[in-house]
């Protein structure tokens, strides 16, 4: 988890007070008054990969077996819309088709994890876990399917509950071979 300066935990815990009082009601009452301590709190687990940009968790084993392709999906999620700090949260899957490198198989939900706790959008945190496993493990091919539901799509604005939004990207192997990418959909698929 991250732990904020002392500074930046003063920081938030004034702005949750201020914001507080600028929705109109009072940080001075009761139920109130630890929570700018628990939001500081919660905002330190939430946002604790913001500013990282490179995973480091992670180890390696060697093989010299021939393996199509690796698939973690279902991975869940859960993270906040850059535009509006709401929380967006679904499900990850990851496919790579190794090359003499694989990775232990728990680092890929963290990665996914690790990749979900900042300020996001759909799209980067789906890039940003495709371009990390890659740099971690140079693979042949990489897929990663994000399938997501946006709060501030769903209590706020547009007001539609239950709207599901899918990135994906592919690259290497997985994004030039048809089969292989049929094969991700197959196996990977969060529905
Ligand atoms: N592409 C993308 N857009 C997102 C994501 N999360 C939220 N958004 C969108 O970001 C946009 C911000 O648009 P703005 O017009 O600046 O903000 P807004 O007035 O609050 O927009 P509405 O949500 O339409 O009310 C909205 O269309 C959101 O749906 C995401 O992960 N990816
Ligand atoms: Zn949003």
């Amino acid at each position: 988890m991250k732990t904020f300066s002392d500074d930046n935990f003063e920081t938030l815990k004034a702005g949750t007070r201020d914001l507080l009082a600028a929705i109109g009601d009072d940080p001075a009452r009761d139920g109130l008054l630890e929570t700018p301590d628990r939001v500081a709190k919660a905002y330190a687990e939430i946002f604790a990969s913001t500013g990282q940009t490179h995973f480091d968790n992670y180890k390696l084993f060697p093989t010299d077996q021939d393996t199509d392709m690796v698939v973690v999906s279902g991975i869940p999620f859960y993270s906040m819309c850059e535009h509006h700090l709401l929380p967006f949260k679904g499900r990850v899957s990851v496919g790579y088709v190794p090359d003499g490198e694989i990775i232990g198989l728990s680092k890929i939900p963290r990665l996914v994890d690790w990749a979900a706790r900042r300020p996001s959008v759909q799209e980067n945190l789906t890039a940003l876990i495709s371009s990390e496993l890659e740099r971690i493990t140079h693979p042949k091919g990489v897929a990663v399917l994000v399938e997501a539901e946006h709060m501030c799509m769903e209590m706020r604005g547009i007001n539609q509950p239950g709207t599901i939004t899918r990135t994906s990207l592919y690259k290497g192997s997985l994004k030039t071979d048809a089969l292989l990418r049929q094969e991700f959909s197959l196996r990977g698929s969060l529905k």
